[in-house]
């Protein structure tokens, strides 16, 4: 059987105390929207502790990045550490708007999957190609050599979920084809089993992000192996998160 779905909200550097009433209105709707589903929002850092506060019990909480060491010498950065402790249990690394604004390689990346792991967070790794690379066909090596590069040994279904998130997809309102998609998450699978057995690339949730829409995410999230999906833009309204949450199918017994 798929994994069970995972619907994730990434709210980016958007969100303020005085701004919680969508949260309210996701903690709402998640039991019925959610059901058989797992839900995760990840706010920004500076609203983790009030998100966990008005989500708790209803969709799990994530932070949006982490730095690699536990403490120390490291000025306006957040150890996987000080996440967990604010009562979060996933951490987003290596978005592409990271890896682009911040210079994240894949080594980094890879040293932040390990953080996230040592201080007990689930890792949702991202990982997709620049227009260029999709326009020239060379995605799947793009693809393939993020993937293995931002992967430490050790991987499982508990610990990883990998998200697609084609750069030229994410806020543009244009999404891949549902061919696309199926190629690549396919791709995806094939390369987690090469490398950690069919059995625990079975498990790992994969995400598709970018423009993800209510009116889009039926069609995304029926595609084979995409075991839920990672919203930008539409998670912070909660009429759209929640629409997305239902729109998304059970897996088959
Ligand atoms: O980057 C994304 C989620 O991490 C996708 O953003 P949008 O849904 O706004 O395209």
């Amino acid at each position: 059987m798929a994994p069970k779905p995972l619907i994730a909200g990434n709210w980016k550097m958007n969100g303020r105390l005085r701004e919680l009433t969508e949260l309210e209105a996701i903690a709402a709707g998640a039991a019925e929207a959610g059901a058989g589903k797992d839900l995760l929002i990840c706010p920004p850092a500076t609203i983790l502790s009030a998100s966990v506060g008005l989500l708790a019990g209803k969709t799990a909480i994530g932070g949006q990045d982490c730095h690699a060491e536990k403490c120390g010498a490291h000025t306006g950065d957040i150890a996987a550490e000080m996440i967990a402790d604010l009562g979060a249990t996933y951490v987003i690394v290596g978005h592409s708007e990271r890896r682009g604004e911040h210079q994240e390689t894949d080594a980094k990346v890879r040293a932040k999957v390990e953080a996230a792991w040592r201080a007990g967070l689930v890792a949702i790794v991202c990982i997709g190609e620049s227009e260029e690379d999709h326009e020239a066909g060379g995605k799947l090596d793009v693809l393939g050599r993020q993937l293995s590069g931002s992967l430490p040994d050790g991987v499982s279904a508990a610990n990883t979920v990998v998200a697609y998130e084609p750069i030229w997809a994410i806020g543009s309102g244009r999404t891949p084809t549902t061919a696309d998609v199926a190629e690549v998450h396919g791709f995806l699978r094939e390369a987690l089993s090469e490398r950690f057995g069919a059995e625990v690339a079975g498990g790992i949730r994969l995400l598709y992000g970018g423009s993800v829409k209510p009116d889009n995410a039926a069609e995304l999230l029926a595609v084979e192996n995409v075991d839920g999906a990672l919203i930008g833009g539409a998670s912070l309204k909660a009429e759209d998160f929640i629409a997305i949450c239902r729109a998304c199918p059970l897996p088959a017994e």
